[in-house]
């Protein structure tokens, strides 16, 4: 059965054509566009046919828990959801329309929400007037579930482990940045919300802020709701707080030119992930695992390394037992200075066999090259 995927991100439209669970053909799009995407996606269908069937990421599925065959009722029902998703969802719907066009077979919706159905009410609801709950189905749905499933897949795979029994803190960090605990084969808390604008600081997306401070951006004429709708998606984040495009890549080169907002933004992008992180340890009762994932995790193992060096002293190390590992990301295993598992040299900070896991790392031991590798193998012991 050969499949193609379609993701599309805030920043990028990833395609794939997989076959047997296994990824044969790919396509990035490097911007979060349908028009950019049409004639990779029309090559690769042209490359792979025939395709049997398609699944498109939707960012929200409201309570859906399995994906869906798109047709007219299931389009509007996710159309009616795009005020809850306004960066995703309309590039989705325009996604699936083009595939439809190509794929002779059925065209699946898949829900980044379903990942975080199960989330306990404790974490789900939100802490309002009970008849707006209620009625307007107010509650905290998750993102970057996809993600989550796959890097929980991933790292039972390189732990040897069930993945029912795993329990990871999951760090998707990409355009949207995200952190999930993971119990039981899926997610029981997560920072982000109702949206995808909740919790961590992102590329262009504020992540949270005081709901007073909007009612008073609101209140004292700063701006109206459209204005805060396109500043909080579009202009916050690392782009608003440096005046680029928000991409990591190029906040990083200010701040290697003396940029002091770049270096404020940097702070506080990382301060708040490792905020993000300590509420998801304490949703969990043991942390077997942290894992990275998403395009800057995946890229930029320096930031990685800032990120995690500094964990344990903002309060959140040492978890006892846990072991943090880069699993997922095409590249890991390639690139980077950083002490994870996806550098390229390979040093690990995972506890060699069942000793604790001393955080911060203590003396770097080396990995077995085949760790990190995309192929499916048993977890290797790091040698002392
Ligand atoms: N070498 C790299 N190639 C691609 N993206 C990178 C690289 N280094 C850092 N990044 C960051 O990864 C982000 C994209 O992550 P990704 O998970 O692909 O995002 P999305 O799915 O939201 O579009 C970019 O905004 C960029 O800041
Ligand atoms: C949900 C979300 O923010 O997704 P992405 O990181 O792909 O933009
Ligand atoms: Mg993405």
């Amino acid at each position: 059965m050969r499949v193609l995927t379609v993701n599309p991100g805030s920043s990028s439209v990833k395609l794939s054509v997989v076959e047997d669970g296994r990824e044969v053909d790919r396509a990035t799009v490097a911007a979060a566009s349908a028009a950019r995407a049409r004639q990779p996606l029309a090559d690769l269908v042209v490359r792979r046919h025939p395709i049997d069937a398609a699944g498109v990421r939707f960012v929200h599925g409201g309570l859906s828990t399995d994906p869906v065959p798109l047709d007219h009722a299931e389009t509007a029902r996710l159309t009616a959801l795009t005020p809850l998703a306004p960066l995703h969802q309309p590039l989705s719907l325009e996604l699936a329309e083009l595939v439809a066009e190509v794929v002779p077979g059925p065209v699946y919706a898949c829900f980044d929400t379903a990942f975080h159905a199960r989330m306990p009410e404790s974490a789900a609801h939100y802490a309002l007037p009970r008849s707006w709950v209620r009625e307007h189905e107010l509650r905290r749905y998750g993102f970057h579930g996809l993600s989550c499933a796959s890097a929980l897949r991933r790292t039972a795979e390189l732990l040897d482990r069930e993945p029912a029994g795993l329990r990871l803190v999951c760090c998707h960090i990409g355009a949207g940045v995200s952190v999930t605990a993971v119990r039981d084969g899926h997610g029981v808390d997560t920072s982000m919300g109702f949206t995808p604008l909740e919790g961590a600081v992102m590329a262009t997306r504020s992540g949270s802020v005081d709901p007073g401070l909007l009612l008073y951006l609101l209140r004292s004429g700063v701006t109206d709701a459209a204005g805060l709708d396109d500043a909080l998606d579009r202009g916050s984040g690392l782009a608003g707080m440096t005046g680029t495009g928000g991409d990591v890549r190029d906040v990083l080169a200010a701040r290697d030119r003396g940029d002091p907002d770049a270096r404020t933004a940097i702070e506080v992008y990382l301060h708040r992930l490792r905020r993000e992180i300590g509420a998801m340890v304490a949703s969990l009762d043991r942390l077997d695992a942290l894992v990275f994932t998403g395009g800057v995790a995946e890229h930029q193992p320096a930031l990685l390394a800032e990120l995690c060096e500094r964990l344990g002293s903002s309060g959140c190390g040492p978890i006892p037992g846990a072991w943090p590992l880069t699993a997922t990301g095409r590249s890991a295993g390639r690139t980077g200075p950083c002490g994870c598992w996806s550098c390229p040299r390979g040093r690990a900070w995972r506890s060699p066999g069942r000793r604790p896991w001393r955080w911060p790392p203590g003396p770097r031991v080396p990995v077995d090259p085949a760790i990190g590798d995309e192929r499916p193998q048993r977890a290797r012991r790091a040698r002392p």
